[in-house]
């Protein structure tokens, strides 16, 4: 389909991808750490290398509910004679003799002489005489000591963020505590005299401030420590003094809003007075007018006003610089490719991340549609997604039926 060019791009912009390279080359991940408790870890990086104390599992076990015994004595036998029992936190403190077996449940410890488990819906008990099929063959249903871990193996490299499943690898390997890198801190505020804290009424041309809200939200997702700073006014002293604050207390100054061409746009007039530009606009929509630079020792985001804008700029710029600076490696996002219901509209001329909603049809084929109108200030239209729809720079209007790159949301935006 013929489509004229994105009447507010500019052959000059910036690709998206050009910017990421440029402000990661500008950061360095933080080199202090700390001690935390596992229970204070979730989310956290881990800056050292963690092996196991201990043997996992720490002996042999029983993998089922069921009755434990010397294999070669199924040959000999036509039942067992039952002599105790293991319970998990229980051992059995008798003696494996041949002939006999115990029951044992899932995870109690297996006593030394005996060889192999069998199910309990596979035996026949009368009485002490225990009737078991043999299973196919020895060592059945053991799970032997130190055969995930031994003593001394590597658990968990420097480097890697603790979710669930680490969290309860480190209590599995009997760990209190864990060396951890400093969160990077973050001081954010929005900008605009338009903008009223939830919870009061709304004058004629006012608004509600969202883009704080969905800041803190992003921010919380990237395991930061955030600073809010809450709203400053469309003025170039208030913007000033809170550059002066914020820069002196965080490692990055995170703002939204007064990035563009506006006369109450100030946000990118006083960072090129108080610090630096590095970049300014970008072939990204929504999102052109993000602002990249720094002040004093903090690296400086400027997210566009918009609400949509900001949420993306965030998504794709900011994020992989905290990534970068908070020690973590690189993660290209997941992307695939899914046929477009019904049309798409986009000028050629910037790179654009449409919000989707992405499923599968019933041959279990991937499908988006577009979650409705795409203006940057319908936030509604990212909580109704569940990806992005992302359009090269030059492509137009698209097709029903095309095939297009989908980039599902992450745990950051969800
Ligand atoms: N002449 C031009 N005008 C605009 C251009 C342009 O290239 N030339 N770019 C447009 C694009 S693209 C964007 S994106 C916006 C970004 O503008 P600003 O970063 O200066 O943002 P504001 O003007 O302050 O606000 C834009 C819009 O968003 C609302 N807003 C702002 N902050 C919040 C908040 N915290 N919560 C909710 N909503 C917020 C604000 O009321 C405006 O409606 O500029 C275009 N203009
Ligand atoms: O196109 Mo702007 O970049 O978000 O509204």
């Amino acid at each position: 389909m013929p489509t004229k060019a994105d009447p507010c791009s500019q052959p000059s912009l910036m690709h998206p991808d050009e910017a990421i390279a440029l402000l990661l080359a500008q950061v360095k991940p933080l080199q202090d750490s700390e001690v935390v408790p596992i229970s204070q870890g979730l989310g956290r990086v881990l800056a050292e290398d963690l092996a196991s104390s201990i043997d996992l599992p720490p002996f042999n076990n029983s993998a089922m509910d069921g009755y434990a015994f010397r294999f070669e004595d199924l040959a000999n036998n036509e039942s067992l004679n039952l002599i105790g029992q293991s319970y998990a936190g229980h051992p059995f403190e008798g003696e494996a003799k041949p002939n006999t077996c115990i029951s044992i449940m899932t995870g109690a410890p297996l006593p030394v002489g005996y060889d192999t488990v069998q199910m309990h819906e596979k035996v026949e008990a009368k009485e002490e005489a225990i009737f078991i099929q043999p299973p196919k063959a020895i060592g059945a249903n053991v799970r032997y000591r130190g055969e995930e871990i031994k003593t001394g193996g590597k658990v968990l490299v420097s480097g890697t963020q603790i979710g669930a499943a680490e969290l309860g690898v480190l209590a599995t390997i009997g760990t209190s505590q864990i060396r951890v890198t400093r969160q990077v801190r973050v001081a954010f505020f929005s900008t605009g005299d338009e903008l009223r804290p939830v919870g009061t009424e709304l004058a004629p041309g006012q608004i509600y401030d969202s883009n704080r809200y969905s800041i803190r939200g992003l921010l919380s997702r990237a395991n930061v420590e955030w600073i809010d700073m809450g709203v400053v006014k469309d003025d170039p002293e208030a913007i000033r003094e809170a550059f002066r604050n914020a820069s002196a207390n965080a490692d990055m100054v995170l703002t939204s809003g007064g990035v563009s061409v506006g006369d109450a746009d100030y946000t990118k007039q006083i960072l090129d007075e108080e610090g630096e530009i590095t970049f300014w606009k970008l072939a990204i929509k929504p999102g052109k007018p993000f602002a990249f630079g720094k002040i004093n020792k903090a690296i400086f985001c400027g997210l566009p006003g918009n609400p949509v804008s900001s949420m993306v700029t965030f998504y794709k710029l900011v994020w992989p610089l905290i990534n970068k600076m908070q020690g973590l490696p690189q993660a290209k996002p997941l992307q695939l490719k899914a046929k477009l219901k019904g049309e798409l509209r986009k000028y050629p001329g910037r790179v654009e991340y449409q919000r989707g909603i992405l499923s599968q049809d019933d041959k279990g084929e991937f499908q988006v549609c577009l979650t409705g109108g795409q203006g940057s200030g319908m936030l509604t239209s990212m909580s109704l997604a569940n990806c992005f729809v992302i359009l090269a720079q030059e492509q137009g209007h698209t097709a029903d039926g095309t095939l297009v790159t989908v980039e599902p949301f992450n745990t950051v935006l969800c």
